[in-house]
Order: structure tokens, then sequence, then C-alpha cells
């Protein structure tokens, strides 16, 4: 007998968002009243099938954290993304959740349908899944000096990758393992687990599902988030 499916969701909010180049790092601006890191804690809570929930911070951002709920634990985050979502996802492993659903921080619009079509698509997949958009915009190459040299860079099927996305556990542990932390080609957990062999399916994501990455975005989710 197979054992029961059981989810966990692994926050990394260890960032300093540099490119943000607010006074303290983005996850923690308030937006509609609330943390931008509570936003995206509320939104994968949305889905009930989301146990609990792993948050990933570093050491010196845990007095700006005010979330303290039953279903939400921290971990110690790492210098890179990758080892962050490491820590929570090793957390997860540690208290018997069979799979973990990574979702950035930084992406506090995460739509409720959204998050149902990812769990739906990889729970019961080895490959996993994961949230993406499908490229809209046509591609330049250039110099550095940011003259074209070429627009002949094909869209089909080229998608712009998001979060969240699901995963095995246990599977997802070796693969960021395998390929390495500090690996400047894991950007998010799928690469890794392609790095092992795997195809993660992708799953329509939303323009809502912003990253926040720089001031102009803040802006954007304002707009998004308000009720
Ligand atoms: N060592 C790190 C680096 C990033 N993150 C988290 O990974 C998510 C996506 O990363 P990104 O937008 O690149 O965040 P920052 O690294 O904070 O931004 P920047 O690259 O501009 O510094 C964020 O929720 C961020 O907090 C993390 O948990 N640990
Ligand atoms: C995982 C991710 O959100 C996918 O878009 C993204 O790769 C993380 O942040 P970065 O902007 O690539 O540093």
């Amino acid at each position: 007998m197979s054992e029961p499916v059981r989810i966990a969701a692994v926050i990394p909010a260890a960032g300093y968002g540099k490119r943000m180049q607010s006074s303290v790092p983005k996850q923690f601006l308030t937006v509609q009243g609330r943390s931008i890191l509570q936003h995206s804690v509320d939104a994968v809570l949305q889905n009930e099938a989301v146990e609990h929930v792993f948050i990933a911070v570093s050491e010196n951002a845990q007095h700006q954290l005010p979330l303290s709920r039953p279903k939400v634990s921290f971990v110690a985050g790492g210098d890179t993304r990758a080892e962050s979502v490491l820590s929570g996802v090793l957390h997860a492993i540690t208290q018997q959740y069979t799979h973990v659903l990574v979702h950035d921080a930084a992406r506090p619009g995460l739509p409720a349908e959204v998050l149902a079509a990812v769990i739906k698509a990889g729970i019961h997949d080895d490959n996993g899944a994961i949230v993406a958009v499908p490229v809209r915009d046509s591609l330049k190459r250039s110099e550095p000096d940011q003259l074209i040299i070429s627009t002949n860079v094909a869209r089909d099927n080229l998608w712009q990758a998001q979060t969240p996305q699901l995963f095995s556990a246990s599977l997802l542990a070796d693969a960021i393992s395998e390929m390495g932390t500090d690996n400047p080609a894991l950007t998010d957990e799928a690469s890794a687990m392609e790095f092992i062999g795997y195809h993660p399916k992708l799953v329509m994501g939303s323009l809502k599902n912003l990253k926040i990455t720089h001031p102009e975005d803040l802006e954007l989710i304002t707009a998004f988030l308000k009720v």
C-alpha cells in the first residue's frame, strides 16, 4: 500500500532583495496592510491540501517576523536560494511530509486556481509540476552595448518559470544535493529535478503571480492585491 500524500509548503524568504534597493528585505515590506511574506504564506494556505508552511529566513531577519501561527514554522535559510529551499525540504521530510510545494516569499499574488492546478498536476507524478507563463514578447539578443544582434530567438514552447513548484520531498532533496546548492544553474527546483533526469510538467501561471524584484513591481502588486 502506498503512503498517504502529505504536502508542506516551503517558502524561501532569506534573500536580501538587492535589486529592490529597499532598507529592509523586500519580503518584509508592507502592501495592503500585510507584509509581502504574510501575503505569500496566506496564498499557499488557501489550499487545504497544504498542511504546514516552513519559512526559511536568515538569522538577522528573525526579529521582523510576527507570523506566529499553528501551521507555520521558521527554519534557517542559507546563502543561496537553493540552500534555503533545501533547509525547508529537509525539515519537511523530518516531519513525514511526502511532497513539498516551494513558493517564493516574493510572489504574494498567487491565485488560488493556479495553486490548485499545480498541486493537481504534480501530486501523482514523480516528474512533479511547476507554474510558468509562456514568453509573450519578441526576444532580442544584444551585445553588452545594447545594440541588437539578433531577433531570431524562437519563442515556440518557451516559458518563464514561476513558483509554486511541487515535487516529492525526497526526490527534490536528492536533486538539490546532487546538483549543489551553490551551482549557478540551479535557478529553480525544476532545474534540479531535470539535472537528475526528470521532466516536470508546466502549469499555466498568471501575471498576478509576479515576483517582486524591482521597485516598480510594488505598484503592480499593490493593484493586484486590492480586494
Ligand atoms: N539566500 C537566499 C536568496 C533568496 N531567497 C529567496 O528566494 C526568493 C526568490 O529570490 P529573489 O527574488 O532573487 O530574491 P533576492 O535574492 O532577495 O533578490 P536579489 O536577487 O535582488 O538580491 C525570495 O523569496 C528570496 O527571499 C532565499 O530564501 N535565500
Ligand atoms: C524560482 C524563480 O522564482 C523562478 O522564476 C526564480 O528563478 C528565482 O529568482 P531569480 O530572480 O532567478 O533570482
